[in-house]
């Protein structure tokens, strides 16, 4: 690869290409069927396939560049270990090395950069496909009942859904530059598509400040407010926040990268989430996507996260994001100030 390409579009470019290898592993693991699932906490879950693409996108990236600073959701001493070579890409991505390089980033080093990566975003809808893959129903009401995840009204909506939720699911890389979002990679292992008659599983959406944003075509938002917010984290104070919105239609969907994606392919105009439970890696990438392409994402009081190494990895005081800067002022506007002050007390 040239290094004349200055780092952060070649950073991009790598993201791109190891983001596309860690959506494989992602599939290869659901195909396999053996999912490892792991509870970290309270309706926070770890699969082998969050393990893995992590572990495939650390190692690829630290070898190219050893300085930055990668930080992945998914704490486990594996990720120090050896990855097998078919895991280590180092390939990138042509289109992406020939953008031309905003001049606010041209001089970036690798010191001044921190990653965030989520290896697999929307993991509760990740393991509630996996029943939607079982063909024989006695064999899916088997997995079910021994499932640590899906109450009977989740498993009944998903026999409805046909193919499950797996669309959900992203791979998100987030470039940040002095603590701010600057760059991002959200790759969705199971979107389908027909390109001639030839069927195509995944693609992969990136974005640069001052750039754009490629990989799909972005549409206007919809005529009508449609908002889109969590499937498996609601509470209280999440629906409240909803409530006030006075929306057209909720679409309730897993993972950030997911609900931004909406946003992008004008599905919905407003991402609301009035609760802690987001973390950096959940939003850095997305954020700077939606940046990209003339968008807007905070908190809940309106402020912008930061994105620096030392940063608390919880987004405590929720995610407000908008296709645009008239209607994030209207959502955020809404909002109660009372909701507001105990989020930030919280
Ligand atoms: N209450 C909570 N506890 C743990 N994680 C939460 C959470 N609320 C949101 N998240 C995390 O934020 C991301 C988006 O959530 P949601 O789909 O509910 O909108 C998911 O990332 P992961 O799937 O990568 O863990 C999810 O786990
Ligand atoms: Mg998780
Ligand atoms: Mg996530
Ligand atoms: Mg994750």
């Amino acid at each position: 690869m040239s290094t004349s390409v200055p780092l952060v579009v070649r950073l991009l470019a790598s993201s791109v290409s190891v983001a596309g290898r860690a959506g494989k592993i992602v599939r290869d693991v659901m195909s396999k069927g053996e999912l490892g699932i792991v509870e970290k906490g309270k309706d926070d879950f770890q699969t082998e396939a969050d393990r893995s693409a992590q572990r495939c996108i650390i190692a690829s990236l630290t070898a190219q560049y050893p300085k930055i600073n990668i930080i992945g959701e998914e704490d486990n001493p594996d990720n120090e270990g050896e990855v097998c070579n078919d895991w280590l890409t180092i390939d990138a991505d042509k289109e992406i090395l020939s953008l031309e390089c905003p001049p606010f980033l041209q001089g970036v080093k690798e010191e001044d950069i921190v990653v965030w990566v989520d290896p697999l975003d929307g993991t509760s809808e990740y393991t509630q496909g996996a029943l939607m893959l079982k063909r024989d129903p006695w064999e899916r009401w088997k997995m079910y009942l021994t499932h640590p995840l899906i109450s009977i009204k989740w498993y009944l909506s998903l026999l409805q859904s046909n193919y499950g939720f797996l669309e959900h699911v992203t791979v998100l890389i987030g470039i940040s530059v002095n603590e701010k979002p600057v760059a991002g990679v959200i790759h969705q292992p199971y979107y389908k598509t027909l390109i001639g008659n030839e069927k195509m599983t995944g693609r992969t959406i990136w974005g640069l400040q001052e750039v754009g944003v490629g990989g799909f075509t972005p549409a206007p938002p919809p005529a009508s407010l449609i908002i889109t917010t969590t499937r498996s984290h609601s509470n209280p104070l999440v629906e409240k926040a909803l409530q006030v919105m006075n929306a057209a239609q909720i679409l309730r969907v897993g993972g950030a990268g997911y609900k931004v994606l909406q946003l992008l392919e004008g599905l919905a105009s407003v991402y609301v989430f009035a609760s802690p439970g987001c973390k950096k890696w959940d939003t850095c990438a997305p954020e700077a996507i939606l940046n990209a392409a003339g968008g807007k994402l905070t908190d809940i009081l309106g402020n912008n996260y930061k994105y620096g190494a030392s940063v608390s990895r919880p987004n405590k005081t929720g995610v407000l994001a908008a296709v645009n800067a008239d209607l994030h002022d209207y959502a955020l506007n809404r909002i109660p100030q009372e909701l507001k002050e105990k989020l930030a007390n919280k």
